[in-house]
C-alpha cells in the first residue's frame, strides 16, 4: 500500500508569559505554563536502519533550544517595554521576540528555530529531513498547529 510515514517527537517546558495591556481577557496577567511541543518530521529517504530521524537526535535538537531558550523564562514580546525593563532589572531569564506570546505565533516561531536545529544534523545531510507539523499546547486543552506549506 502506497504512503509516507511521519515521526513524531514530545517535549515539554514551563514558561511564564504574558499577552499584556492589549489583551482584555486573563490573559493579560503574567501567568506561566507548562508548555508541550510535539514535532513531527518527515524525509525525502529514510536511513539505512528505516528511520526519517533517530529519536534521539531529534530531541537532542529540541532540547538545546527549549532549555537554553525556554525552559524557566519569561517570553517578551519587545513592545512589551514596562515587562522587558523589569525582566532585565532583575537579570531574570527571559526570551526576545518580536510578536505578542499567543501559542499561534509561538507555534509558528517554533518551527522555524526547531527546523534550523535539525538542518545541523549531519544524519538528515542529504535526505530532505523536514519538520512538517508541529502542536503546541498552552494548557492540557489548548494548543496550536502549525503545518508545512505543501510544495506548489
Ligand atoms: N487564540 C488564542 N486564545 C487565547 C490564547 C492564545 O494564545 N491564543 N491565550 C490565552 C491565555 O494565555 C491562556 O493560556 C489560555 O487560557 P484559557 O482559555 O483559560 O485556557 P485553560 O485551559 O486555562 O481553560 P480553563 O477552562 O480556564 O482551564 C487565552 N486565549
Amino acid at each position: 500500500m502506497s504512503g509516507s510515514v511521519t515521526i513524531s517527537r514530545r517535549i515539554e517546558w514551563d514558561m511564564a508569559h504574558r499577552l499584556g495591556p492589549r489583551c482584555t481577557t486573563k490573559c493579560k496577567n503574567l501567568h506561566g505554563h507548562r508548555y508541550v511541543a510535539i514535532a513531527t518530521l518527515a524525509a525525502d529517504t529514510t536511513d539505512d536502519l528505516g528511520m526519517v530521524l533517530d529519536f534521539g537526535d531529534a530531541f537532542r535538537v529540541m532540547k538545546a533550544f527549549v532549555d537554553g531558550s525556554l525552559d524557566h523564562a519569561c517570553i517578551v514580546d519587545r513592545g512589551d517595554a514596562d515587562l522587558l525593563a523589569f525582566l532585565i532589572q532583575q537579570g531574570d531569564k527571559r526570551c526576545e521576540v518580536e510578536f505578542p506570546s499567543t501559542v499561534e505565533n509561538l507555534c509558528s516561531w517554533l518551527a522555524a528555530r526547531f527546523q534550523e536545529g535539525f538542518d545541523t544534523l549531519p544524519a538528515a545531510a542529504g535526505r530532505g529531513v523536514q519538520l512538517v507539523e508541529l502542536r503546541v499546547f498552552e494548557t492540557p486543552n489548548c494548543y496550536a498547529d502549525w503545518k508545512v506549506q505543501p510544495a506548489s
